[in-house]
C-alpha cells in the first residue's frame, strides 16, 4: 500500500495583502516515490502551493490557512520550519535567493556539513556532484559572480546530498542551456529512481520535463486543481489549449497536419508509433509555401574584435566580431557561462571592452554617455529581482522615463501603454511584492518598452512565463519590430523561441563566436549543437523519423504557426 507524503485536505490559503484566496479548497494526495508535475498558467498559485509544501507558508509568508496540509505526516501549521525543511529539499526559480555558502564548494557542501561528515569524505563527494553539473572548475568561485545558468546548476548539485523525503523543483530549467536542461531532467529522474524520493516539479516547459517519465500531472487554474491525470491523458485532452499551456511541438505538428492522435505513448516522441500519421504528415508538408526573405537594412551596431575580462587573468570574451542591422531579430544562444549576458552588458554600455570596439549608428561607444546609450538600447535582465528598484508597479515602469526627464504627460502615456501591452494594467497600483515571478518579469519588460528604444536586448524574456503570456509577449515584440523597426536581440535557451521568432542566431561557446547564420542552419549543424550545448527541437526528431528534411519541415511548421497567429 502506497504511503501518502503530501496531503492537502480542503486546504485554502490567502496572502495577508490579498482580498481573495490564492489557493482554493485544494484536495491532493501525493504518494511516496511518485514523480508529479505541477502545471498551470502564470499566477495560478503553483509557487504558493510549493511554499506550503516546503514550509515557507506559513513561516515566511503571512496569511491565513484553512483546512489541512500534511507533509510527511506533519500538520504544517503545527510544525516548525526546521521539522519541515528536514523533509523537503527545494530548488527555487530564483537562484539568487537560495545560496547559503560563500563559495560554490561551500554551497554544494551545505547539506553534508549539516550531517557533520568528515572533511576527507566530503571533498570528493562535493567534487563529484559539481562534476555532474559541469561546475567542478568553479568550486572556489563566489556564487554571485556566476551566470544565471551556472547558479541554477550549483543549486541542482547541492540538492543531491539532501537527506530528505521530498524534492521540490520550482522551474528548475528556466536558466539552463538546452543540453543542461536535458541533463537536469535526467539527474532528477535518477534521484527519483535510485533514491526513491518523491519529486514535485513545477515547470512551464512541459515537453522538456516529459523527456523522462512522469507519473501524474496536476493542472492548477486560479488556485484550484482542475485536472490530475497521466501525461498521455493530458496530451489527448483539450485542457492544455484551454488553459494556455504549450503542448509539445511534435504534438502540435501532428495536429496541424490533421492527424487524429491515438493514446499510445504519445508523451515521448521516440516511442510514439508514427505509421498511422506518416502519409498525412508528408502530404501536409508538400503543401508548404516558403516566405520571402527580407531586404537587408543599414548596420546599427558593429562589434569589432571585442575582448573582455572581469578579472585581468580570466578572459571572458575573446575577439568577438559581428554586425547587427536595423530591424533584425536575432537569437544569441550558447552554453551557460559562454558570455551571452556579458555581451549584452557591453552592448548597452554597462561594461566597457578590454580590447576592440563597438560602434552604434557608426559612432564609437566611447563617444556616448551611458545615459545616451541607455536611451537607444534597452536591456531586460534575466532575473527581474536584479532590476527592480521601486516599491510600486507604476513607479517602477516610470523609472527610466523619469531619469531621462520625460514630461509628466509622456510618462503617464508611455507607462499606461506599456502596462497594457504587458497585461499588467489592472495591477498598476499594486506593490511589486505582490507579483509572482512571471509577473515581475513582465513588469521589467514594460519598464524598458516605456522608453521606446531603437534596440532591445532581452535576456530570457519568456523564462517562467506560461504559453499564453509567452505568445502575447513574443507577438507584441514582433509587432514592435515590424511597426517601429525596433531591432531585437533575444538571449535565449529556448530553441522554439529562436526558430519561431528570430531570423538569425549568433552562437557563443567559451567566450568566442562559433556560428552566425539562419536559425534553421545552426540547428542542423551537429558540431555547433554539441559545442554550444544547444538542442534540436522535437520537430527535427519527428521529421527525421518520417524521412523529411529537418530544416524545411521545421520551417513549414513555423509558417503554419505564424499564419495561425495572424488569423
Ligand atoms: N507574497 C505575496 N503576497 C501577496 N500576493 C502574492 C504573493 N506571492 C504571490 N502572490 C499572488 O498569488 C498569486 C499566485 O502566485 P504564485 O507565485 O503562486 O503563482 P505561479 O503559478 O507560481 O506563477 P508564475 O508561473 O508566474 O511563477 C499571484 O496572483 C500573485 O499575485
Ligand atoms: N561580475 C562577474 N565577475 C566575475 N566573473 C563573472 C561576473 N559575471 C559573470 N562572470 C563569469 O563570466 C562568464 C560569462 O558569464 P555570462 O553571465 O555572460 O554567461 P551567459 O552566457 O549569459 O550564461 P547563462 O546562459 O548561464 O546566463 C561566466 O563564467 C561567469 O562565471
Amino acid at each position: 500500500m502506497k504511503k501518502p507524503v503530501i496531503e492537502f485536505k480542503d486546504f485554502s490559503f490567502r496572502y495577508k495583502s490579498q482580498t481573495e484566496d490564492t489557493l482554493k479548497h485544494i484536495n491532493l494526495t501525493i504518494y511516496e516515490g511518485e514523480k508529479v508535475l505541477l502545471l498551470g498558467p502564470s499566477g495560478c498559485g503553483k509557487s504558493t502551493l510549493a511554499h506550503c509544501i516546503n514550509g515557507l507558508i506559513p513561516f515566511s509568508y503571512d496569511g491565513e490557512c484553512q483546512g489541512s496540509c500534511k507533509i510527511a505526516s506533519l500538520e504544517v501549521v503545527q510544525s516548525s520550519i526546521f521539522q519541515l525543511s528536514s523533509q523537503v529539499g527545494t530548488v527555487l526559480q530564483d537562484s539568487d535567493a537560495q545560496f547559503v555558502g560563500l563559495s560554490v564548494g561551500e554551497d554544494i557542501a551545505y547539506a553534508l556539513e549539516n550531517e557533520n561528515m568528515p572533511r576527507e569524505e566530503m571533498i570528493p563527494r562535493v567534487y563529484q556532484s559539481a562534476k555532474m553539473v559541469d561546475m567542478h572548475e568553479f568550486l572556489n568561485h563566489v556564487p554571485y559572480d556566476l551566470s544565471g545558468g551556472q547558479k541554477q546548476r550549483v543549486a541542482l548539485a547541492g540538492i543531491m546530498h539532501d537527506d530528505v523525503k521530498i524534492l521540490l523543483f520550482d522551474e528548475p530549467l528556466a536558466a539552463l542551456d538546452p543540453m543542461m536542461g536535458n541533463d537536469a531532467i535526467d539527474l532528477i529522474d535518477r534521484i527519483y529512481r535510485e533514491q526513491k524520493k518523491t519529486v514535485v516539479i513545477i515547470e512551464h516547459r512541459l515537453e522538456d520535463v516529459l523527456y523522462r517519465h512522469v507519473d501524474r500531472v496536476i493542472l492548477l487554474q486560479e488556485g484550484k486543481i482542475i485536472a490530475d491525470m497521466t501525461p498521455d491523458e493530458l496530451l489527448l485532452s483539450p485542457l492544455l489549449k484551454e488553459n494556455g499551456i504549450r503542448e509539445p511541438l511534435y504534438i502540435t505538428a501532428l495536429k496541424n497536419a490533421g492527424c487524429q492522435l491515438q493514446p499510445d505513448h504519445i508523451s515521448h516522441i521516440q516511442d510514439i508509433d508514427l505509421e498511422p500519421y506518416r502519409q498525412q504528415l508528408i502530404d501536409d508538408f508538400h503543401q508548404s509555401i516558403p516566405s520571402k526573405p527580407q531586404e537587408p537594412q543599414d548596420v546599427i551596431i558593429e562589434v569589432k574584435d571585442l575582448s573582455f575580462a572581469y578579472q585581468s587573468d580570466h578572459q571572458i570574451l575573446d575577439n568577438v566580431s559581428f554586425e547587427i542591422r536595423k530591424g533584425e531579430k536575432i537569437a544569441i544562444v550558447g552554453k551557460n557561462g559562454a558570455g551571452k549576458s556579458t555581451i549584452a552588458k557591453l552592448l548597452c554600455g554597462i561594461l566597457r571592452p578590454t580590447k576592440g570596439q563597438i560602434l552604434l549608428k557608426g559612432q564609437d561607444y566611447m563617444q556616448y554617455s551611458i545615459k545616451e546609450i541607455g536611451g537607444m538600447i534597452g536591456y531586460v535582465m534575466q532575473n527581474p529581482n536584479q532590476m527592480i528598484v521601486k516599491d510600486m508597479i507604476k513607479d517602477e515602469v516610470a523609472l527610466g522615463l523619469t531619469l531621462h526627464d520625460y514630461s509628466k504627460e509622456d510618462i503617464e502615456k508611455n507607462v499606461e501603454e506599456a502596462l497594457k501591452m504587458c497585461n499588467l494594467y489592472a495591477m498598476r497600483n499594486w506593490p511589486v511584492s505582490a507579483l509572482s515571478y512571471g509577473q515581475k518579469k513582465r513588469m521589467t519588460i514594460a519598464s524598458i518598452l516605456a522608453m521606446k528604444p531603437d534596440v532591445m536586448i532581452l535576456d530570457e524574456p519568456t523564462a517562467g512565463q506560461d504559453y499564453r503570456v509567452y505568445t502575447e509577449i513574443m507577438t507584441f515584440l514582433d509587432y514592435l519590430n515590424k511597426e517601429y523597426g525596433i531591432t531585437i536581440l533575444f538571449i535565449t535557451h529556448d530553441m522554439h523561441l529562436a526558430i519561431e521568432y528570430t531570423d538569425r542566431a549568433i552562437v557563443f561557446s567559451e567566450g568566442t563566436c562559433i556560428g552566425d547564420d539562419s536559425v534553421f542552419k545552426i540547428l542542423s549543424d551537429e558540431d555547433i549543437i554539441q559545442r554550444a550545448h544547444l538542442k534540436q527541437t522535437s520537430l527535427f526528431t519527428l521529421a527525421k523519423r518520417i524521412g523529411l528534411p529537418c530544416d524545411a519541415f521545421t520551417q513549414h511548421f513555423i509558417e503554419h504557426e505564424r499564419m495561425n497567429r495572424h488569423e
